[in-house]
């Protein structure tokens, strides 16, 4: 019989010699000399990163770490100052948020605040591929949906059937429990049936019994085979879901491993106690000392 490709995958993973920047058996995304600069403050310069493909990544590091704008530049959502960047072997550098999503790399946001105005259903229309906003909303109205229309509904009543959302279904967005946002989060983004989900700080906001479930959902969406990298701080999350680690510290890459051997890395002891997980850095720009205020 063959081999189970996911579990292949990350299987290989952990032959691997965890350093930074280290090669991957089967790289999705791959990082050259990426860097992103507010002002004097260097907030990413990252030598080399890949991503394998088919397993969970967990991103991690210090507040100011600079996962967050690593992410937003990949995604298409900053800009890089300098770099290069491939997914699934063709060039991705610069490229625009919504070419970045067409090609299957989903980045996932918290519900703003005008899409919790909308239903529940209405939010995953809108994030159907190839659909453009003022495109969807009048076919909204429309009482006869066409074909196209039809199809996304159907993606869309599957999404919501998957993570129970679907007696919501016509609800407000603004109603939902912080962890069924987070789900409405996730079926967003896969209405695109993409490739490789970022996602930040999955777990923020949701009650233990839904992180429990969301956890499972992740789990189930790599075991079908999508690759998917998140930004957590909540170490027991990143400990039972992620297949590979990698560590950021001042914008740079500085560690790299399996779950089980990362909190005995040096360098990640260093990150975390030369700068407390819950303290911004005297050097972290206006954003850090504004977040250490609301913490
Ligand atoms: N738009 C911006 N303007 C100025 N400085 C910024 C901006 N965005 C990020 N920074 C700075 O870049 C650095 C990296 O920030 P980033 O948010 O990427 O870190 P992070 O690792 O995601 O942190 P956290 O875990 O707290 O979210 C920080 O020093 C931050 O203050």
């Amino acid at each position: 019989m063959a081999a189970d490709p996911v579990v292949s995958h990350t299987g290989r993973l952990s032959a691997i010699d965890p350093e930074p920047g280290v090669r991957k058996p089967d790289p999705l995304l791959v990082l050259d000399q990426v860097t992103r600069t507010f002002g004097g403050l260097v907030a990413v310069r990252v030598e080399h990163l890949e991503v394998q493909r088919g397993a969970i990544t967990a991103l991690i590091g210090p507040n100011g770490a600079g996962k967050t704008t690593l992410f937003n530049v990949v995604s298409g959502f900053d800009r890089a100052d300098g770099g290069r960047w491939s997914f699934d072997g063709q060039p991705l550098t610069g490229s625009p948020a919504h070419r970045v999503a067409r090609r299957g790399l989903v980045r996932t946001f918290q519900l703003s605040r005008a899409l919790a105005r909308l239903t529940v259903l209405e939010n995953l229309l809108l994030a159907a591929p190839g659909q453009r906003g003022e495109r969807v909303l009048p076919a909204l109205l429309r009482p006869v949906w066409r074909g196209q229309e039809r199809e996304f509904e159907r993606r869309a009543d599957e999404l919501l059937d998957r993570f129970r959302l679907g007696p919501l279904r016509d609800d407000h967005a603004g109603t939902l429990s912080g962890g069924q946002r987070k789900l409405l989060e996730l079926a967003r983004a896969l209405m695109t049936r993409p490739i490789m989900l970022l996602l930040d700080e999955p777990m923020a906001g949701v009650n233990p019994a839904l992180t429990q479930s969301l956890l499972g959902h992740i789990t189930q969406l790599r075991d079908e085979g999508l690759t998917v990298c998140f930004v957590e701080h909540d170490m027991d999350v990143v400990m039972g879901i992620s297949d590979w680690v990698a560590v950021m510290a001042d914008g740079r890459l500085v560690a790299e491993g399996p779950p089980h051997t990362i909190g005995r890395n040096a360098a990640v002891v260093d990150a975390y106690l030369g700068k407390r997980h819950d303290e911004p850095d005297a050097t972290d720009g206006e954003k850090g000392r504004e977040k250490g205020k609301e913490e």
